[in-house]
């Protein structure tokens, strides 16, 4: 059993602009700043700590190859394939569609590169070359929605890779889990209405977008029930991922048996992370991947594809993604996190019963999936 790898030089070139969150602007007096929180240094350092840890040797190098423009169109209208190319002309670049989400020149190039790095992985997987994969592909995807980009999401790597392994590949049914800790919108979005693709997103309640990823959406006409809203309180560590998984994302599994289960595998759960107030670390991470692998070698031949999307601590980061890798790979390269003693004293690991209140009621819907 081996694990697949991709990762390339171009997701380290992606311009996020001079902005720290928004771009500068002297009129709201928002300083220009050396790096943004989605610079793609931060994704960079955990490609060059599976180096150095040398996870790597025991990782298969899959090439990405850019998605074509019908991979794209399985998902995404064509204005919206068609608007970002042609800002991707532009000589500052352009924005993948609410206005704080920017991409430089040739931008579109890196786009079309991460959403083919996610299908060469669900490729790779589905063909058994690989027993399951990790994609550290970037930009990310998962708030791409039908027709626009947004949050730092350009195309919808995972949406792009499930409608491959359905319309290509011949899977009847796919699911992704979205551990990013925020909304897996886009999804949620291009397959609300089908069955084939189950959407779970186990996320911080109401933090981006802060108005979606409520219980209540749970998909339309033949997808009803197939899209699983988990939110979740701020301030949850593993105790509250740890039941959530438990109670909600496994038995939904389990009850819908897919083929091949993605992973939109964000970091920013992570107690360092600036764009959200939860409290993962890096053994907590490890603990899902675990999980989904117990349960993907149940439910789908153990076939698992995790897709990186969102982290944003570049001191973080790599720990945690180095702990899913080496979970995926089956492999322990003795490699400590240095930042356990001081992360992992601040507590936020014991699930609180207003946690437990929120899980037990999106844990009722999962009677629906059949
Ligand atoms: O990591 C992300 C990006 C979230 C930010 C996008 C704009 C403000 C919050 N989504 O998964
Ligand atoms: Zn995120």
């Amino acid at each position: 059993s081996n694990t697949g790898y991709i990762w390339n030089t171009l997701y380290g070139w992606t311009d996020t602009g001079s902005g720290g969150l928004l771009p500068p602007s002297v009129e709201s007096l928002t300083q220009p700043i050396g790096h943004h929180v989605a610079h793609p240094d931060t994704k960079r350092r955990l490609h060059e700590l599976i180096s150095a840890s040398g996870l790597i040797d025991s990782l298969e190098q899959i090439d990405a190859q850019p998605a074509t423009e019908a991979d794209v169109l399985r998902v995404h209208d064509k204005a919206h394939y068609d608007r970002i190319l042609a800002e991707s002309a532009l000589p500052k670049g352009g924005d993948a569609g609410d206005g704080v989400s920017p991409f430089g020149h040739g931008g579109h190039q890196i786009a079309l590169l991460a959403a083919g790095g996610a299908i060469e992985a669900v490729r790779a997987v589905v063909a058994g070359q690989v027993s399951n994969a990790y994609a550290l592909i970037n930009p990310p995807g998962h708030h791409a929605e039908r027709s626009t980009g947004r949050g730092f999401c350009t195309f919808n790597n995972g949406a792009i890779a499930a409608a491959y392994a359905v319309e290509v590949l011949g899977l009847k049914r796919v699911a992704i889990v979205d551990w990013d800790v925020h909304h897996g919108n886009g999804a949620q979005d291009i397959f609300g209405d089908s069955a084939e693709v189950l959407n779970i997103s186990v996320h911080q309640d109401r933090c981006f977008p802060s108005d979606s990823g409520f219980r209540e959406e749970r998909g339309a006409g033949e997808g009803h029930g197939y899209t699983l809203n988990v939110p979740l309180p701020p301030g949850g560590g593993s105790g509250a991922y740890d039941y959530a998984f438990d109670t909600v994302v496994l038995p939904a599994l389990r009850a819908y048996k897919p083929e091949l289960i993605i992973v939109a595998s964000g970091f920013d759960a992570s107690i360092m992370d600036p764009l959200a107030r939860m409290m993962m670390r890096s053994e907590g991470f490890r603990g899902l991947a675990r999980k989904l692998m117990d349960c993907a070698a149940e439910v789908s031949q153990g076939r698992l594809v995790c897709l990186q999307e969102g982290g944003y601590s570049p001191i973080y980061v790599p720990f945690c993604g180095l702990a899913v890798i080496e979970e995926l790979a089956g492999v322990s390269t003795g490699t400590a996190d240095a930042y356990t003693p001081i992360l992992g004293a601040m507590g936020g690991d014991a699930l609180l019963d207003h946690e437990r209140d929120a899980i037990d009621l999106a844990a009722a819907l999962v009677a629906d999936i059949r």
